[in-house]
């Protein structure tokens, strides 16, 4: 009854039915006779039986394939893609309840034992993963933190199109700089044998051009037209400093509205979004995987829970900065003063001050943001928020939008902008201006947080932090 298959691949596969894995261990193809495609997640050898698991990407739990041991073929090993065909069971033995009896099973792309540096079975941390970011998207611990992207990006997109919002895909090439900080990566054309960059001829688009770093200023345009508008792009920052939750190339959702003059509407949709998203992918099992997730947390999930149930605690700056005075002594960094942005300390301190729950931090010094915020009337503070998260620290930015254009004027000149960069952002309140404001996620961030990693490397696909970007 069972032999290794020796047919061509196409005869496998024209004879029979194939089915997707998750498919299979959800009840669908019980009692059939079927093939499936996939790679050796592990093998387990016994006196009589071998037990191969696969996995196809569609599944986070593997198939497990019984056959018999003198089927074994020294290349059937561990992270091999393989084709296999055989009956589908219901057994209690494993945690699908469904397993292949196999009957046949091709080895498609052999996998050499020797020089593979995953060995079946050894517990690998995540910096060891981190070595060959080509191959890691193969352990389970990563193929889970790309399916609970998947599925927030999709989330995301259902939140917001319920809502009405429309997507806009906001430019990477821009020649502002929206945030005014100065963190950009320049581009050059590879083309441009001259290096005279004076010389405006010598730009690629006649001027200097960078990766942006928001994409916001393009969604207010949009939004002036389109009303409630957002984006999930990706954002670049030339950050020297190194950190564990920071990265030079980062996707950030982008949101904005117009007609809104209140900033705890902005609040409002800030949290409904990431609770509609969160409450749904807790159907992913965020568990321990072998070779991940070790350290996470010990209070991870009941930040977790906070971030899906509770009401986030919504303070002013003064408020905060009030508490971190107070509590001086518990920080390891000296207190902050008036005008001060909160450093990882110290926003850490605050969200455990409010028992791990998300904290909003509204009405920041005027000195302490960008120009494009929002005076407020007390001329001192503008309406901005900060949304600090247990673990990860500021998981999103956002304010008001000054609306009106002698002030935003005014606040570029303070802030030493050259007026004339930002004409086509002035424009915007010389024709139709409506009061609007909006936010940025770190999109980025959010996963690392639901995950648990202890660093964000491990939650986005390739990442990218000063002087390693390997592939
Ligand atoms: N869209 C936003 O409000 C995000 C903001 N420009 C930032 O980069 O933090």
């Amino acid at each position: 009854m069972f032999r290794l298959c020796k047919l061509s691949y196409s005869t496998v596969t024209t004879a029979l039915k194939r089915f997707k894995i998750k498919d299979v261990v959800n009840g669908e193809a019980v009692s059939q006779n079927g093939w499936i495609q996939g790679w050796v997640q592990s093998i387990r050898k016994h006196k009589n039986f071998m037990f191969v698991d696969i996995v196809d990407g569609t599944s986070l739990n593997p198939l497990q394939v019984v056959l018999p041991s003198h089927m074994f073929n020294s290349q059937l090993q561990n992270g091999a893609a393989v084709s296999a065909n055989g009956t589908f069971v219901e057994t209690d033995l494993n945690v699908n309840k469904i397993e292949m009896v196999c009957e046949e099973i091709q080895v498609v792309g052999p996998c050499d034992p020797e020089t593979y540096p995953f060995l079946k079975h050894t517990p690998h941390d995540m910096q060891h993963l981190r070595s060959y970011p080509h191959l890691r998207m193969r352990r389970t611990s990563m193929i889970n933190a790309f399916k609970l992207r998947n599925q927030l990006e999709m989330l995301f997109h259902e939140f917001f199109q319920n809502e009405g919002f429309t997507h806009v895909h906001t430019p990477i090439i821009t020649l502002s700089d929206c945030e005014g900080a100065g963190e950009l990566f320049s581009i050059k054309s590879d083309t441009s044998t001259n290096t005279d960059m004076e010389n405006s001829e010598n730009h690629f688009f006649n001027k200097p051009a960078y990766l942006t770093v928001s994409g916001q200023m393009h969604l207010e345009a949009c939004a002036m037209s389109l009303g409630s508008v957002y984006t999930l792009s990706p954002v670049f920052r030339a950050e020297h400093g190194i950190s564990r939750k920071h990265l030079s190339e980062f996707r950030m959702l982008e949101v904005e509205v117009a007609f809104t003059q209140d900033l705890h509407e902005i609040l409002d949709l800030i949290e409904d979004s990431i609770k509609f998203c969160i409450e749904r992918v807790q159907s992913v099992p965020l568990k321990k995987f072998d070779d991940g997730y070790k350290d996470i947390p010990p209070q991870h999930h009941k930040a977790v829970k906070n971030a899906t149930c509770s009401n986030y605690v919504r303070i002013p700056y003064s408020e905060a900065l009030e508490i971190l005075q107070k509590n001086s002594h518990k920080l390891t960094t000296a207190a902050p003063v008036w005008g001060d942005d909160f450093n990882t300390d110290q926003e850490s301190f605050l969200v455990k001050h409010f028992g791990l729950t998300p904290v909003f931090i509204i009405n920041f010094p005027k000195v302490a943001k960008p120009f494009y915020m929002y005076a407020n009337n007390d001329n001192n503070t503008v309406a901005a928020v900060d949304l600090i998260f247990p673990f990860c620290g500021e998981i999103c930015g956002g304010s008001l939008r000054e609306h009106r254009l002698e002030l935003l004027q005014d606040s570029l000149r303070t802030s030493g902008l050259n007026e004339k960069d930002y004409e086509w952002y002035l424009d915007l309140r010389r024709f139709g201006s409506a009061p609007h404001g909006g936010y940025g996620l770190g999109f980025d961030r959010l996963v690392h947080f639901l995950l648990g990693t202890r660093n964000i490397k491990d939650a986005v696909p390739f990442p990218r932090t000063p002087h390693s970007c390997p592939l």
